[in-house]
């Protein structure tokens, strides 16, 4: 579904991607970790074509299109989605309104008719229900006042409603209490239908006891530098990241 090969991008000047390599394939889901300021939210941005980051080598296929040569729009229509490290307030939007625009023109895209006011409706409230957030939410502007809980919340919710193929959620699990975290994971879990594919950014090792992963990748520097399966992310919780110097000094001294 999602193969990136060589990515490098920067921003500002900086390089951050330094040679990504990652292959995704129908139904798996795949968490990244890493330190602060590996790149990890850059690859996100990156990848739905946000303002400001600019790609200097290496190449994106989705669904065997070139992504990085479509519209920060054409990305959506094609199935992607990124949940937000900080999702955006936007004020005097209601929710509701924001989410049926969206909901039905991705709709379109996929060759599905719009649904009426009273089929979206029902579909809104049943994924409140799922991400228990008060229907009372649907009403609000789109995060506006919302705590960062309800925030993630409300990603998650849109993201029952969108309907992508690939879902990247970025530390969707930072400033969660614990019943939240359940509830976001259970939210996520009930997306997995063996051909969404998700990555999942987090450093905690406790939302992946909630989202099984198939994969985990350690991102530091801008590149993976180590793949496993999901005991992985136990080693890092155990052992943090501090051989991940002592691994590029043992490089240098090899070289
Ligand atoms: N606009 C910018 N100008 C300069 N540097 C930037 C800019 N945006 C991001 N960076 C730098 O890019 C690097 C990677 O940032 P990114 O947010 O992708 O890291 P991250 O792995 O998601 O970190 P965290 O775990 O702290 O969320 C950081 O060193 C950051 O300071």
């Amino acid at each position: 579904m999602l193969k990136v090969k060589n990515l490098q991008a920067s921003v500002e000047g900086t390089n951050i991607l330094k040679g990504l390599n990652l292959d995704i394939k129908p139904g798996e889901v795949h968490a990244i970790m890493g330190p602060n300021g590996s790149g990890k939210s850059t690859l996100g941005y990156v990848l739905t074509g946000r303002d400001g980051y600019q790609v200097q080598g290496g190449s994106v296929e989705f669904n065997g299109k070139d992504l990085l040569d479509m519209e920060v729009e054409e990305r959506a229509h094609e199935g992607l989605f990124l949940a937000f490290q900080y999702p955006v307030e936007i004020p005097g939007v209601s929710n509701m309104e924001f989410m049926k625009e969206s909901v039905n023109v991705a709709r379109q895209h996929r060759g599905q008719e719009a649904l009426t006011a009273a089929e979206f409706l029902k579909k809104a409230k049943e994924a409140c229900k799922q991400v228990e957030l008060p229907v009372e939410f649907l009403k609000r502007g789109v995060n506006e006042g919302f705590s960062g809980g309800e925030k993630k919340r409300n990603e998650i919710m849109q993201m029952i409603m969108l309907e992508p193929q690939l879902c990247i959620l970025d530390e969707s699990d930072s400033g969660l209490d614990v019943d939240a975290l359940q509830v976001v994971a259970k939210g996520v879990n009930s997306q997995r239908d063996g051909k969404r594919s998700f990555i999942v950014v987090t450093h905690y090792q406790r939302l992946l006891d909630y989202i099984e992963p198939d994969f985990v990748h350690i991102l530091s520097q801008g590149k993976i530098v180590k793949s496993g399966d999901a005991s992985l992310a136990k080693e890092v919780e155990a052992s943090g990241y501090a051989w991940l110097g002592q691994e590029a000094e043992s490089e240098e001294t090899s070289a």
